[in-house]
């Protein structure tokens, strides 16, 4: 078979030296040198549910009589495009679902949202989190572990930066009263579920989450595999014990596993952590969440930075004339903080 057969389809250019291509004799004369790849036109769309080694749990005809769930790998065509949990794909081969059977993801669809974590102290390694979510649903206990604005902050800044829509569920409300907690959430028209072991929002949040692609994300031990368990019948999720004295649950669940909900959308959990790196966000974005102060920041000097000490800021001189409530741009400081300098 010669290097350009066009039944050769997944391989790549960059395999070949250009010069050692030119210099080979060309047994069809008149043949352009540029492989025309096929289209694929008969691919199969799918939505990517499991990654694991190199590996792809694909669901095609979501929602449809013929639903399954197709083992993929990645077609050499795709080169260093990454497949992340939640990206929609094209398949080739064989996408009967059949056990043993192994399809090929040709393309990765545009994603509509992108949530990633940067490398930070705790972990050396930039991760894409989850392709196409629209919702997050950040879980916090409200006490064991006590609840960290911080982290918190930061996962409101990295959804707003990705364009996802935050959700907040507070777990362990038989241990403490969340109320002073959710106070420094006043200004920013965040959705609040209070939940309990006991009594978990069943009901309200699967309404809410019905239809979405929701990502649910927490520090570690707050009870969120506890959650999703009650809003997925059979999801098992592993869940832990929370160490006393730390605070800190033992990791119990590992893997990002996307789950479907009784009232159809998806429910995507992500092993619990102890940080997030936001070294990636964009600080035009996370104002953007705030389209009253975004507006009025369009008339601040070029690479204004709205904090406390920037000067003729637009925002700033709103709130000096009255126009903007003060807490409102101290909430937008406050996010806009957890990206550092
Ligand atoms: N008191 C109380 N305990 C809870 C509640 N929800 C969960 N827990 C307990 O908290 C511990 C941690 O719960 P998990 O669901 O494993 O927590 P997780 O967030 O999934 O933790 P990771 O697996 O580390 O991500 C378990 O012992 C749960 O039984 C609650 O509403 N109240
Ligand atoms: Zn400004």
């Amino acid at each position: 078979m010669s290097w350009w057969s066009d039944d050769d389809v997944d391989e790549p250019y960059g395999e070949y030296d250009e010069s050692a291509v030119r210099s080979r004799p060309n047994p069809k004369g008149n043949r352009p040198r540029t492989k025309i790849r096929p289209e694929h036109a008969n691919a199969q769309e799918g939505r990517v549910i499991t990654v694991d080694r190199g590996r792809y749990g694909v669901v095609v005809d979501e929602g449809g009589a013929d639903e399954r769930t197709v083992t993929a790998a990645r077609a050499r065509e795709l080169g260093k495009k990454a497949i992340v949990t939640g990206d929609v794909v094209d398949l080739v081969g064989d996408t009967s679902g059949e056990p043993g059977s192994l399809a090929r993801a040709v393309r990765v669809r545009e994603r509509e949202t992108l949530l990633r974590r940067s490398a930070d102290d705790t972990d050396e390694v930039e991760r894409v989190i989850v392709a196409n979510a629209d919702q997050m649903l950040i879980v916090v206990a409200a006490a064991n572990p006590e609840p960290r604005q911080r982290l918190v902050d930061r996962y409101l800044v990295a959804a707003f930066d990705a364009g996802i829509r935050p959700l907040v569920v507070v777990t362990k409300t038989d241990l403490a009263d969340p109320a002073e907690f959710l106070s420094n959430f006043s200004d920013l028209d965040l959705e609040v579920y209070l939940s309990r072991q006991d009594d978990p929002p069943v009901d309200e949040l699967r309404e809410r989450l019905a239809g979405h692609r929701t990502v649910a994300v927490g520090h570690s031990g707050v009870g969120k595999s506890t959650l999703v368990n009650a809003l997925v019948p059979g999801a098992d999720r592993a869940t832990g014990r929370v160490n006393e004295v730390t605070g800190r649950g033992r990791h119990t669940s590992s893997s990002t596993v996307s789950l479907r909900l009784p009232t159809g959308g998806w429910i995507i959990d992500t092993p619990g952590v102890r940080s997030f790196g936001l070294g990636h966000v964009d600080r035009g974005n996370v104002l953007r969440a705030f389209t009253d102060l975004a507006a009025i920041a369009e008339g601040c000097p070029r690479g204004c930075t709205h904090m406390p000490d920037s000067p003729d800021c637009a925002i700033e001189e709103a709130v000096e004339r009255g126009e903007i409530a003060r807490h409102r741009l101290d909430s937008a400081q406050r996010l806009l903080a957890a990206l550092g300098a």
